[in-house]
């Protein structure tokens, strides 16, 4: 499996620090206001894990399970919600956990559907940003890393379900979808 990575981006104690450093602050920034902090399955139940044991406030956790990318390194453009919240929304205040946002249609259409359920505010938290393949004004409010336009996968992120289990991420070597 570490075969097929190209390039490693970001090792375990990479992400383990900036976990530290985003969650200090997660729990500056919501001192007081109980969050719901919702988990975007499945590519961000690692980092959702990790955020939370920084988080030093009263926080509830939720997961929702949206797909888009199917089995391929391109979104189909149609999110499907697999598993919706098991909380109602109304008034709280929402910070989204995400592993990364790359064209944006996904968390644009969950902002969206928060909106609609008339939260009080939402927030992005995303471990990835891959601002160059946006075609949705999605704008995070907290950001691990900033990645290149290349197919990343590792620590949640998968290609065809596989290698979310590596503890680092890394680029996919091309050969690797390019013969699939
Ligand atoms: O900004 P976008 O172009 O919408 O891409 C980002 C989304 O795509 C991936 O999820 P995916 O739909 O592959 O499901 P998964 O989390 O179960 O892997 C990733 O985990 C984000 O949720
Ligand atoms: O670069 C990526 N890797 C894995 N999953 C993804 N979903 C959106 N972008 C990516
Ligand atoms: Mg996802």
């Amino acid at each position: 499996m570490n075969n097929d990575i190209k390039e490693v981006l970001y090792s375990k104690e990479d992400i383990k620090n900036i976990a530290v450093k985003i969650g200090s602050q997660l729990t500056k920034d919501y001192e007081g206001k109980n969050p719901l902090v919702i988990c975007v399955l499945k590519g961000a139940f690692l980092f959702m894990a990790d955020i939370v044991r920084e988080i030093k406030t009263y926080a509830e956790i939720d997961f929702m399970d949206v797909s888009s990318y199917g089995d391929g390194t391109e979104s189909t453009g149609e999110i499907k919600i697999i598993k919706d919240l098991d909380v109602p929304v109304e008034g709280r205040n929402i910070l989204i956990i995400e592993d990364i946002i790359d064209t944006g249609r996904t968390l644009s259409c969950l902002v969206d559907l928060f909106q609609h359920r008339k939260v009080a505010s939402v927030k992005i938290c995303t471990l990835l940003d891959k601002p160059e393949r946006r075609v949705k004004g999605v704008r995070p409010d907290y950001i691990g890393f900033r990645v290149p336009n290349e197919f990343v996968v590792g620590y949640g992120l998968d290609y065809k379900g596989f290698y979310r289990n590596l503890p680092y991420v890394g680029v996919l070597k091309p050969e690797v979808y390019e013969n699939n």
